[in-house]
């Protein structure tokens, strides 16, 4: 989360002219609710339910940039249908700049705590293993814009 998934990939998307998703945009379209309502009825096993469903569509697709949610890598059956039918980018990002980054937004569920800050801390530790095992290429984004951060992931793919 704030790691610059949905900012970039749409970037992306825009310089190579390719169709731009972003799951948790598409999970929102599909069930008529946005994410917050989505983990209040139906909890986190039901969004991922419905993340799995949507990402097993859209990893179908040829010539599209998708930005999944951070929790997506949590799931093998996600991980796998990543890894095999696409060229996964992890956005490595230090906590204290998802902390900066999500900090005025509240449609994130799972950072709507008094501590946001050791929830991070928490899923990092949780999930880095795991980027690193779906991934293809490790991007850095602490130091760098969303922009420069597109930039470079298109030069290293060789798409420009
Ligand atoms: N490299 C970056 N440097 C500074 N701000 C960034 C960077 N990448 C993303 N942001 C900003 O951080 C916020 C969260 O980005 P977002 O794309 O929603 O992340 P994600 O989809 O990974 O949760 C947005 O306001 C975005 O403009
Ligand atoms: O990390 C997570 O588990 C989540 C990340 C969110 O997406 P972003 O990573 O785009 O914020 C969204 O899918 C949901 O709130 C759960
Ligand atoms: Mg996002």
């Amino acid at each position: 989360m704030g790691a610059g998934k949905t900012t970039i990939g749409r970037q992306i998307a825009e310089l190579l002219r390719w169709d731009f998703i972003d799951s948790d945009h598409e999970i929102e379209a599909r069930t008529g609710a946005n994410i917050p309502w989505i983990f209040d009825i139906e909890g986190e096993t039901g969004f991922r339910q419905r993340e799995s469903m949507v990402i097993e569509a859209l990893t179908q697709r040829q010539h599209i940039v998708l930005a999944t949610g951070g929790g997506a890598i949590m799931r093998a059956e996600n991980r796998a249908a990543l890894h095999a039918r696409g060229t996964v980018i992890y956005l490595e990002t230090p906590v204290e700049r998802q902390l900066e980054r999500t900090a005025r937004d509240q449609n994130r569920p799972l950072l709507q705590t008094p501590d946001p800050r050791a929830k991070l801390t928490a899923l990092l530790i949780e999930r880095d293993p795991l980027y690193r095992e779906v991934a293809h290429y490790i991007m850095p984004t602490e130091r760098s814009s969303a922009r420069d951060v597109a930039f470079h992931i298109l030069q290293v793919l060789g798409l420009r």
